[in-house]
């Protein structure tokens, strides 16, 4: 058996059946050198698997969230500590063996340095408007190329982690805890917050390949940002089309650094804004739209990943989705009746909007929260903008 001596005990808990007698799971919790405990996978997964989906053992519902200062944390380790009481005795030692970072002005020794709040605070994750503490998910190390991502569905309550790439049978999975676009020494930095120096395969590089992944990163980062703000200006608007060419080579290229950077977790961005240039590509061809449409699909392949469910959570909340987010939403989409993988269903769409057809001509008038879709010959969504 893997697991260090005083793991043993609770280990059988996290998956569920005991760990020695051969895990039945694609996954197993043993010790990962220099980082303590890690999740491993013991078969070979494919990109979009599910790994494990899992509910949380605290979930607190924070007090409000004061800008530039957090939440209030003794206030959610107080939640925190409402809820651990009231569970049975063997959950209770399973949340206390997990990993406590104990900050510089803080001591293990101190009676009032309660370890609950400090395991709470190390491993827990935001669920939607709630912070929760998932037991299985606070084993997994981060990577800054990580192979897993996680997605909360609030529908069934449950996180999930799902392959993000293929994985190999062996391979540690990974998930990422921070944004990956700084260079290494701004990474280390942040992480340095977690408590920790990280030792991922990116943080490790030779001096001359670790200067060429802070530069692509760079570019990603300042590519995302120029597309972005492009993306946002409306189909048909001169300038836009004038650039279409340049833009397009731009988000292919910010694409195929972002595969070979290893950012899974940029993926759905870069192939849509891919999506969303190649679409704007004037002349557009019979040839420029099947590309246009691959790259859509791709990005709304990776964008649901881990949670199918992603639009219906969104629609249920539609009073609290940023509007921007449409556009991630319906590209690459028909519009439909009911919602699934390729159809969005046009009674979620929000009150004020327009479905644009090739060549239909629209009116001038500009309103604030209209949201507007242009759609090709195949009533694919190709654009979505405001006014
Ligand atoms: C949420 S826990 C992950 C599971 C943990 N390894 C355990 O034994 O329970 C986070 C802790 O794992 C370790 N860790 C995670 N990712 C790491 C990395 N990339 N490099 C070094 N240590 C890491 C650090 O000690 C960190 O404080």
């Amino acid at each position: 058996c893997d697991a260090p001596a005083h793991y043993r005990n609770n280990l059988h808990l996290l998956q569920q059946e005991p760990l020695c007698e051969g895990p039945a799971e694609s996954w197993v919790i043993k010790e990962s050198p220099g980082k303590g405990l890690g999740v491993f996978a013991t078969r070979d997964l494919d990109v979009g698997d599910i790994i494990f989906q899992e509910a949380p053992a605290i979930l607190v519902h924070p007090p409000p969230f004061v800008q530039g200062m957090g939440y209030d944390t003794i206030e959610v380790g107080r939640r925190a500590r409402a809820i651990f009481d009231e569970l049975p005795r063997e959950e209770q030692d399973v949340i206390m063996s997990l990993a406590a970072y104990y900050k510089p002005d803080e001591s293990i020794h101190d009676p009032n340095a309660d370890r609950l709040k400090v395991i709470f605070r190390s491993n827990a994750y935001n669920t939607g408007k709630d912070i929760g503490l998932f037991v299985k998910f606070s084993r997994i190390n981060h990577s800054c190329r990580p192979n897993a991502g996680y997605a909360w569905n609030h529908r069934t309550g449950k996180r999930t982690l799902y392959a993000h790439r293929n994985i190999a049978a062996g391979e540690e999975l990974s998930v990422s805890y921070i944004g990956l676009l700084s260079i290494k020494a701004g990474r280390q930095s942040r992480l340095n917050t977690y408590g920790f120096t990280c030792s991922c395969e990116a943080c490790t590089l030779a001096d001359a390949e670790r200067k060429a992944s802070d530069r692509r990163r760079r570019n990603i980062k300042e590519a995302l940002s120029d597309l972005e703000r492009a993306a946002s200006e409306p189909t048909g608007d001169k300038k836009r089309s004038k650039r279409a060419p340049r833009l397009a080579k731009e988000a292919m290229k910010l694409s195929q650094h972002v595969e070979e950077e290893g950012l899974p977790d940029y993926y759905a961005r870069a192939y849509h804004l891919a999506a969303v240039f190649t679409f704007d590509l004037p002349g557009f061809s019979e040839i420029g739209g099947r590309r246009a449409r691959g790259w859509a699909k791709m990005a709304n392949f990776h964008r649901t990943l881990g949670n199918p469910d992603a639009d219906l959570d969104e629609a249920e909340r539609k009073g609290t989705v940023p509007i921007g987010n449409w556009m991630h939403k319906l590209l690459g989409k028909k519009l439909g009746d009911r919602h699934n993988a390729f159809i969005f269903a046009q009674n979620d769409l929000p009150k004020h909007h327009r479905i644009i057809h090739p060549g239909q001509p629209i009116t001038e008038d500009y309103w604030e929260d209209r949201v507007n879709i242009d759609v090709d010959d195949e009533e694919l969504v190709h654009n979505v903008w405001f006014g």
